[in-house]
């Protein structure tokens, strides 16, 4: 089983599963980047082309393995998996019904509220995990992208008891889906540019006639929208998720649920806070952004609310609410591909004092998704 890029005893074998999509290709870089595969023996699987090569980052490592195959995976100590709730609700349940005590990290939603279920987000509750691991805790899930990125940014608020409620509502990038979705988006834009680019290049052209011919190309049933169901260049989608049958989507369920169970205070009457809001898919690449409404539990001055979102965590950032540091600083092209939390246009609502406004965005892949993953496991190997 081993033999990986490692032959060390003394590393732990780590099955990693969903390595080549969207939130597992960021996995592997962000290992790649830290050095992490120093410190584990990996296997990597594929729910597709089992008997094919590793990657090529992995050198030496094992043919790919059959993501399906239970007895293979029951071997290993740790599994990793960004493959999607559909392969957890599959598998999942296999390994734990034949016996295998190992330790289950996953990015998809499938298991997050399971009441033996820890949501992981250590920079916000460590104290949870650890806890959690002492007390012989297995299953360690990624938390929804626009959560752990809210979470992240405002921490300083959350954690210190000052968010009486909130409302979110969310600009959420076509990563979001998938890799598939990515392609999706970035052919939607090709085919409608093709459609007009004549017009385009003719500075004396219509500006009406291109606009038509765009709509014409986005209403043109040829046009792939296969992943989001209707296009998204150029529009937006203002549902994300199930249909929950109460008019709530379940990303924005998710909102509440979620936050309040990283947060612990789910579990204390009165405790909870209450959180809801809209979802929104925009044609962003990648980088999820959010507009929130909170209302204070105290009248805080501004600098106050800076000095504790900077204080909680060294990604948070504070970005000064002028036009031009809104439009350099907190937007999805400034945060993509970095472990910033920018938080800005943060001022005194007119509803009263402790009414607050703020924007936030951050690399759902990396916060969202990827980053805790990681560290969870340099957490269960004793790295961090
Ligand atoms: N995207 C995001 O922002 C976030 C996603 N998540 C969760 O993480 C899980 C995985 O999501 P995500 O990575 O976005 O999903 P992807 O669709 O990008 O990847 C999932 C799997 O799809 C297969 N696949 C099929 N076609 C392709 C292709 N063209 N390129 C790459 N992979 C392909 C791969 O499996 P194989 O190699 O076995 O064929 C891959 O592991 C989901 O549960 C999701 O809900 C959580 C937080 C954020
Ligand atoms: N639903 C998110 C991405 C995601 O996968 O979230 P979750 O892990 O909660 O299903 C989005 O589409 O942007």
């Amino acid at each position: 089983m081993t033999s990986a890029a490692h032959t060390s005893a003394s590393v732990p074998s780590v099955g990693l599963v969903g390595w080549r999509g969207m939130v597992g290709s960021v996995l592997m870089q962000r290992m790649q980047d830290e050095g992490d595969f120093q410190l584990i023996d990996p296997v990597f699987f594929s729910t597709s082309n089992a008997g094919g090569a590793a990657p090529s980052f992995a050198e030496g490592a094992a043919p790919l393995q059959d993501a399906y195959d239970v007895e293979t995976l029951t071997k290993l100590p740790i599994i990793i998996t960004a493959q999607g709730g559909d392969y957890t609700a599959e598998v999942y349940p296999k390994l734990r019904d034949g016996g295998w005590d190992g330790l289950w990290i996953d990015a998809s939603s499938k298991l997050r509220m399971e009441k033996d279920s820890i949501i992981v987000l250590d920079p916000v509750n460590r104290d949870v995990i650890d806890a959690g691991l002492a007390r012989g805790v297995r299953d360690f899930i990624g938390g929804n992208c626009t959560v752990s990125c809210m979470l992240m940014g405002l921490g300083g608020l959350f954690k210190n008891g000052l968010v009486e409620w909130g409302t979110s509502m969310t600009y959420q990038a076509a990563s979001g889906g998938g890799a598939r979705h990515m392609r999706e988006l970035l052919n939607q834009f090709g085919s409608i540019h093709g459609a007009v680019a004549d017009n385009l290049a003719d500075p004396a052209s219509a500006i009406l006639e291109i606009d038509r011919g765009v709509l014409a190309q986005q209403k043109n049933p040829e046009m792939d929208a296969s992943q989001f169901g209707v296009p998204l260049a150029g529009s937006v989608i203002p549902w994300i998720d199930a249909d929950l049958g109460n008019g709530q989507s379940k990303e924005e369920w998710k909102a509440g649920a979620e936050t309040n169970k990283i947060l612990g205070t789910d579990i204390t009457d009165g405790a909870r806070i209450p959180f809801d809001g809209l979802c929104v898919r925009i044609g962003a690449m990648r980088s999820h952004s959010q507009a929130l409404t909170l209302k204070l539990t105290q009248d805080l001055s501004i600098s106050e609310i800076e000095t504790l979102i900077l204080q909680d965590n060294p990604w948070a950032k504070v970005v000064p609410n002028t036009k031009e540091a809104s439009m350099a600083q907190l937007t999805p092209v400034a945060a993509s591909g970095t472990l910033d939390i920018p938080v800005g246009r943060i001022r005194k609502l007119e509803m009263g004092p402790e009414y607050i406004s703020a924007f936030t965005v951050g690399d759902q892949l990396l916060w969202g998704a990827a980053e805790p993953l990681r560290r969870m496991l340099l957490i269960a190997t004793g790295n961090l």
